[in-house]
């Protein structure tokens, strides 16, 4: 073959290898002008550690500070608005107040420039590389099963009659309160399929779905609970695990953290909240500082090889032909 053909098939083949490395992304969630932005910040040095081939996008709600979002770009993550979804009016309790702002984490559906994506919470730290879950069949939610034994749960049957699906043999489930709740995850880490019309579809059942203490976590487990796929819990490591269900836990297998328990958020630990004065707690904690100090975890663009140059090429055709219109550009780096 002539040189230039070699070359222009080389170039072609490089296209074709950034653009479809290009449609899997991670993404997480951001509200507010607090501190989570520390948590998105850690988990991009994280993903970055681990040398993870995709991108952080990170979806926030209009009142996230222009300083954030340029912080968030300086750490090399794409940052796209999103509109706020509100449930329907009702008088429900959440288990925690501030759970109503997870709704708008329903747009992450529209982005269908990317064909899979890994959504991670702003709490979660990522110790081990996992972008083989983006190789998991298509056509599934991908979670890791939750536990029922934290006070939050309070207002469950299960909590209430001490069973939980992390033991189920320990506590029977009764007869007489009919059949057994489905399998439930936690919706701080899935792997799912952008799609515009799963996206029609969250938004118009939410419209005549009432809310729920665990707001969006209820409404995603209902909603996708005949495409519910398990993984195993080291690819979300619900801190409770440690006390309530130590047996179901290797720690040093774990890839995927999630500081979820109440005192556990790194950056407001304080170590005097119940459960947090424990070994494996500290550790963990630490362990997530390491990383969020970790200056050589800073985004270089330098860093850009040849072929990650060519994807941001094709990231701007490809965005600007899939959703014209709809596509807020990344404000500028620091
Ligand atoms: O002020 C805030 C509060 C939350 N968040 C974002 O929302 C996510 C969810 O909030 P938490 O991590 O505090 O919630 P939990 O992990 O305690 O809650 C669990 O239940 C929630 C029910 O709404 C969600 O499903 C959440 O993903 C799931 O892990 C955060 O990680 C973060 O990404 C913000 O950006 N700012
Ligand atoms: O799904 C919930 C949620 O993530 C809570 O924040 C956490 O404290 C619970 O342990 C978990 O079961
Ligand atoms: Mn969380």
């Amino acid at each position: 073959m002539a040189p230039e053909l070699v070359s222009a098939t080389t170039k072609t083949a490089n296209l074709v290898k950034a653009a479809s490395l290009m449609s899997r992304a991670y993404v997480t969630f951001l509200a507010g002008n607090g501190d989570y932005v520390k948590g998105v910040v850690g988990l991009a040095k994280g993903l970055r550690k681990v040398h993870t081939a995709y991108p952080l996008v990170v979806a926030v709600l209009p009142d996230v500070p222009e300083e954030h979002r340029r912080m968030l770009v300086a750490q090399g993550c794409i940052v796209r608005e999103i509109a706020p979804v509100y449930p329907p009016e009702n008088q429900t309790q959440f288990a925690m107040a501030y759970y109503v702002i997870n709704y708008s984490k329903l747009r992450i559906w529209e982005f269908v420039e990317y064909h899979k994506m890994i959504y991670l919470d702003g709490d979660i730290q990522v110790f081990e590389n996992i972008d083989h879950l983006f190789d998991n069949p298509n056509g599934y939610f991908y979670a890791v099963k939750d536990c029922f034994c934290e006070k939050t749960w309070s207002h469950t049957p299960q909590y209430q009659i001490g069973y939980c699906q992390q033991c189920p043999d320990k506590v029977q489930w009764p007869a007489e309160l009919g059949p057994k709740p489905p399998l439930y995850f936690n919706a701080g880490m899935f792997v799912f399929e952008p799609s515009l019309s799963i996206y029609d579809d969250l938004l118009e059942t939410l419209k005549i779905t009432p809310p729920t203490p665990f707001a969006e976590q209820d409404f995603l487990n209902m909603f996708f609970r005949d495409v519910y796929k398990p993984i195993p819990p080291i690819y979300n490591l619900v801190l409770a695990m440690l006390w309530r269900h130590p047996e179901n836990i290797e720690l040093n297998k774990v890839k995927v953290v999630h500081y979820c328990a109440a005192g556990s958020k790194p950056w407001r630990y304080t170590g005097k909240e119940e459960n947090m004065d424990r070994k494996d707690i500290k550790m963990l904690v630490k362990s997530w500082w390491d990383i969020y100090n970790d200056e050589s975890l800073d985004y270089k663009r330098t860093n850009i090889s040849p072929i990650e140059g060519e994807a941001d090429k094709v990231i701007v055709t490809m965005v600007s032909e899939a959703n014209a219109g709809h596509y807020t550009p990344a404000p500028p780096a620091a």
